[in-house]
């Protein structure tokens, strides 16, 4: 049965990340929705699968921050690769990227006629170093083609959505941020929490929770109550 946990942020989310762009589409879809700070650790990428991954790294997140942290992966996968690269290749893919062979990517799939593929974004809320986290994702169906558009983001150029004519680097980053797998899964999330904003508007370092938000939300004294639904 579905059951409410009232949670209670008393310091804003870290969005812990090091890539510039991911930040700025985050702040671009979320708006004033989730109020937070963003922060550059270095933290090891991981193996496995895709939600585990983002998982294991907010919970170490969670404890090099000591407070809640939200932290995203995402990926390019291949369905005539039955998936990869995926997040476990995420260094392969990164070489490519950083030299700008986007060609390489086109290049794994020469020998299939199947260049279907898909945008997948993962993103987990760890709420502090001893709560598991929760993670959301987001998928958008495409094809892998010729690199087209201007390439200050990955592999924006070569992903076409299904549905448009134009790849990710073409559209206006307003259209990218309707459709997006980065949205799609920051939709997840919002759909599953519930911001309030308290009173006092005090930041502190605790993470607690309790049996009911209503609890909360008389008392004043917290900044952002979160809400969750989940199958318990
Ligand atoms: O064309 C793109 N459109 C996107 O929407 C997108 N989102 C991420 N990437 C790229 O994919 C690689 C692994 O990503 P990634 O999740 O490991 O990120 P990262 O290591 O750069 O940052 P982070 O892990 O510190 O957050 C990195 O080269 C990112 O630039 C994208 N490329
Ligand atoms: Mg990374």
């Amino acid at each position: 049965m579905a059951a409410t946990r009232g949670l209670v942020l008393t310091h804003p989310v870290t969005f812990v990340t090091g890539n510039a762009k991911k930040l700025e589409e985050v702040r671009a879809i979320m708006g004033q929705s989730l109020p937070f700070q963003s922060l550059k650790l270095d933290l090891p990428e991981l193996q496995g699968e895709p939600e585990e991954i983002s998982k294991e790294k907010a919970r170490l997140a969670a404890i090099q921050v000591n407070g809640p942290v939200l932290v995203e992966d995402t990926c390019l996968c291949f369905n005539s690769l039955k998936g990869l690269p995926g997040i476990c290749a995420v260094l392969v893919l990164v070489n490519l990227m950083l030299q700008h062979h986007f060609a390489g990517l086109n290049n794994l799939l020469m020998a299939y006629e199947d260049k279907s593929a898909y945008a997948l974004c993962v993103f987990s809320l760890a709420l502090g170093p001893n709560v598991e986290p929760v993670t959301f994702l987001g998928k958008t169906p495409g094809k892998i083609v010729p690199a087209r558009g201007p390439n200050d983001f990955g592999w924006d150029p070569i992903f076409q959505p299904d549905g448009y004519d134009q790849t990710y680097a073409e559209m206006p980053k307003e259209e990218k941020n309707k459709i997006s797998h980065r949205f799609r899964a920051l939709s997840m999330f919002r759909s599953c929490i519930g911001l309030v904003l308290s009173k006092r508007g005090l930041w502190n370092h605790q993470v607690r929770s309790t049996e009911s938000l209503d609890t909360f939300r008389a008392s004043g004294e917290y900044t952002v109550a979160v809400e969750f639904d989940r199958q318990e």
